[in-house]
């Protein structure tokens, strides 16, 4: 390509990043018109609602669907999440708590849902970002919920037993993990390594293979486990993109997990009902009298009625000895008049019935 050719080309890419700058400034200027009427039509001791998740998720898809190339629908879809977050801030910024330390899956998953132009407060466990949500420090939580390599993620659903929360939103994030090194390690005489007791477990197998005799620490978190790592000659961890950037580590090996599609699925918890975008999905806790064919009544209804179950998990009830609450999601909103009666009818044989909210399926 000739140096002129290229000159005429960025001159044109200059004259359309400045059309593109007054365009997303005109958005910003929209966004904050919307705020302005969501203010003035509130009623009397009203809360205005700035972020809504459902107009999102909707905002999202049509670009998807618009979308002609050469930029994949997810780039784009990626693009247009971090405009809209930019947006939102300049109505109202939001405070999201996760499951820290900085670096960590959740903090990637929290990203991704909400952009970056949020205020991200990183937990130390599980527990206390659903605490942190109910003391209304923050408008959003961020938790993992199950892994396709290792189920559930057990102290999310027990703190669902312990915490009123709306589940407002969910995302699902491909979980790569990568042996990493610091500086100082010497890589021929590594007798330790670090990861969350999840990871270690996602990636078993390659560990069997390549480290057998290594002793496997479990830690509080991967990015705890590259943290460590940082100040050790001996030592080596487990863990993702985000917490090798963070902690100036190299990969030693990558991509080691056992399963190539490992991923996790995060929820979105807060106290703000969702309303329906006709592509929802609702997570239920039910419990049910321990008596003979308890389960198979629970899930009748959902059969006979065509809706789609993607996931039930029974944890112990901690009200009694060997008695169980079930955990479901399913395709549809909690106010669709096929979704209500279903629900009608297992709460009439349920010992207790709680919807945990109905939420936008995942769009990115
Ligand atoms: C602009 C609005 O407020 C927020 C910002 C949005 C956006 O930038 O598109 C979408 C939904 C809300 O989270 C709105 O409610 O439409």
């Amino acid at each position: 390509m000739s140096e002129q050719e290229l000159k005429a080309l960025r001159l044109r890419i200059d004259a359309l990043d400045e059309k593109v700058l007054e365009l997303i400034s005109e958005r910003a200027r929209c966004a904050q018109e919307v705020a302005r009427v969501k203010m003035a039509s509130l009623a009397e001791g009203e809360v205005p609602v700035f972020y809504r998740p459902e107009r999102e998720a909707q905002v999202l898809k049509r670009v998807m669907e618009r979308n002609k190339g050469p930029l994949g629908n997810e780039e784009m879809a990626r693009l247009f999440r971090e405009i809209m977050s930019s947006c939102l801030a300049l109505e109202q910024p939001l405070k999201v708590a996760y499951l820290g330390p900085e670096g960590t899956f959740t903090q990637a998953a929290a990203m991704k849902h909400f952009g970056h132009a949020v205020i991200s407060k990183p937990m130390a466990a599980i527990d206390e970002v659903f605490r942190e949500v109910a003391a209304g420090a923050v408008n959003f939580g961020v938790v993992p919920v199950e892994n396709s390599t290792e189920g559930a993620v057990n102290h999310t659903l027990d703190s669902f037993l312990e915490h009123d929360m709306v589940i407002c939103g969910e995302v699902e994030l491909r979980i790569h993990h990568h042996l990493l090194v610091g500086e100082n390690t010497k890589t021929d005489s590594i007798s330790r390594i670090y990861s969350h007791a999840q990871s270690l477990a996602q990636c078993r197998k390659w560990l069997d293979a390549h480290y057998p005799n290594v002793e496997r620490v479990a830690v509080s978190s991967n990015a705890e486990a590259a943290k460590r790592v940082k100040g050790e000659w001996n030592s080596a961890a487990i863990a993702g993109d985000m917490a090798a950037g963070l902690y100036g580590l190299t990969r030693l090996a990558e991509k080691i997990e056992d399963r190539p599609d490992n991923s996790t699925r995060f929820l979105m918890i807060g106290s703000q009902e969702v309303p329906p975008t006709g592509d929802d999905k609702t997570s239920i806790i039910v419990s049910m009298s321990n008596k003979p064919g308890a389960l198979h009544e629970l899930l009748v209804p959902f059969h006979d009625n065509g809706i789609d179950l993607t996931r039930i998990e029974t944890r112990p009830s901690r009200s009694g000895k060997w008695t169980y609450v079930f955990f479901i999601d399913f395709v549809g909103h909690h106010r669709d008049p096929l979704v209500k009666g279903v629900l009608e009818k297992i709460s009439q044989e349920a010992v207790a019935l709680k919807v945990l909210g109905s939420y936008p399926k995942a769009v990115l």
